[in-house]
């Protein structure tokens, strides 16, 4: 096993929990984060108390306020801030980062005023720059505590996914390879929308039945607007598309499950993401998933009607009886796949 140099760019939850995985496979890791309070108590405490409470930060992670300092001399930089985020702090990393480093995201979203994923973004900032994704069922709460743990890893170079591969992999982080990206990425980033709906159905106090429905019924739609947009549909049937849906819409760690059921609940946008204190990726992408089905020409009835709840004061009563009570379907209407993303 080789060793590498790794900068984790974001030490929320997520940035905390995979700087735990990399450093129990002895790579060196330096954690960065904005916040100086926040590096001054990780610093006293041992413990990124607001972020990812009781769990041990081990005295090897290096932690970083200066971002220069923490990409300097490593061979990966991988992103943990949130996706609205993340072209900020690649335009302030840009002048540093040499050739060789290859660029990791593990954010879930769509850059919102650009409609574009986040290789897409990274790519116009940092043309040619190794990339890859790394998604799946994984909440931090569980991979911190080496609890068995899941994800993809999608890079257009296999060599690359490969590489990532080896870095993250240990006995309780299993990384697989695809070379999809598109796929990867929008199944990370629409699952958040679903989750989000899976909290609302929750918070109204339905049950196991109508989570399941929404999960069967949303990776349909996920798959169709992901086909549409160049993704393969088999990678929806993989550990970013079910897989994650599947986890986000069933856990009581999921940030975006837990919003929804505030929400279904009847408590407001302000008072529920003040309740949940990190970040709500379903919110935005909600926004954005339901202008590119509008753009893309594709049914979505399920993100429309989130998209009404959060954005346009929908009850989410009406909302429940809106997708029950629309025209009669056949399960199993065709999509066609066309597209054929390999190595
Ligand atoms: N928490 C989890 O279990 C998982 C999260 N993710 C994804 O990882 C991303 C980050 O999520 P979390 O760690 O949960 O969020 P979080 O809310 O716990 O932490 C976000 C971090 O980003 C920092 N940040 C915010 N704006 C920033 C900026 N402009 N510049 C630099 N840093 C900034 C915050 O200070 C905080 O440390 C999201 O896209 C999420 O979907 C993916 C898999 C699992
Ligand atoms: O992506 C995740 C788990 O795989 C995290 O989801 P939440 O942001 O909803 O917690």
């Amino acid at each position: 096993m080789n060793c590498y140099s790794i900068a984790v760019l974001g030490a929320g939850s997520w940035g905390t929990a995979l700087s735990l995985v990399l450093n129990s496979n002895n790579h060196s890791v330096n954690l960065w984060m904005r916040n100086k309070q926040q590096y001054t108590n990780i610093s006293a405490t041992g413990e990124n108390t607001k972020y990812l409470p009781q769990i041990k930060i081990p005295s090897t992670i290096n932690l970083f306020t200066d971002y220069i300092k923490a990409i300097e001399n490593t061979d990966i930089i991988l992103l943990t801030v949130p996706t609205q985020k993340v072209r900020e702090v690649i335009q302030s990393i840009k002048p540093f980062i040499k050739p060789h480093q290859i660029i990791v995201n593990a954010a879930k979203g769509i850059e919102q005023k650009s409609q574009l994923r986040i290789s897409q973004v990274i790519q116009e900032e940092l043309p040619n720059q190794p990339y890859a994704v790394l998604s799946g069922p994984s909440h931090a709460e569980e991979a911190a505590r080496n609890m068995p743990t899941t994800v993809v890893v999608a890079s257009e170079k296999k060599s690359t996914a490969e590489l990532v591969q080896e870095v993250f992999m240990t006995a309780q982080f299993r990384v697989y390879t695809n070379p999809d990206v598109a796929g990867v990425e929008l199944g990370g980033a629409l699952k958040n929308v679903i989750a989000f709906g899976a909290g609302i159905a929750d918070g109204l106090g339905f049950g196991d039945n109508a989570r399941a429905a929404l999960m069967t019924r949303g990776i349909r739609e996920i798959a169709r607007l992901g086909n549409a947009m160049g993704a393969n549909i088999s990678t929806f049937a993989g550990l970013s598309g079910i897989g994650d849906l599947i986890v986000t819409c069933t856990s009581m760690h999921s940030r975006n499950r837990r919003a929804g059921i505030l929400i279904g609940k009847g408590k407001n946008m302000e008072q529920t993401l003040q309740e949940i204190g990190m970040v709500v990726e379903g919110i935005t992408t909600t926004n954005v998933a339901y202008e590119l089905a509008i753009k893309y020409g594709i049914d979505m009835p399920i993100t429309e009607e989130i998209y009404k709840v959060l954005y346009e004061g929908r009850n989410p009563r009406d909302a429940v009886a809106n997708l029950m009570t629309r025209s009669r379907k056949h399960e199993m209407e065709e999509i066609v796949d066309t597209t054929n993303i390999d190595w």
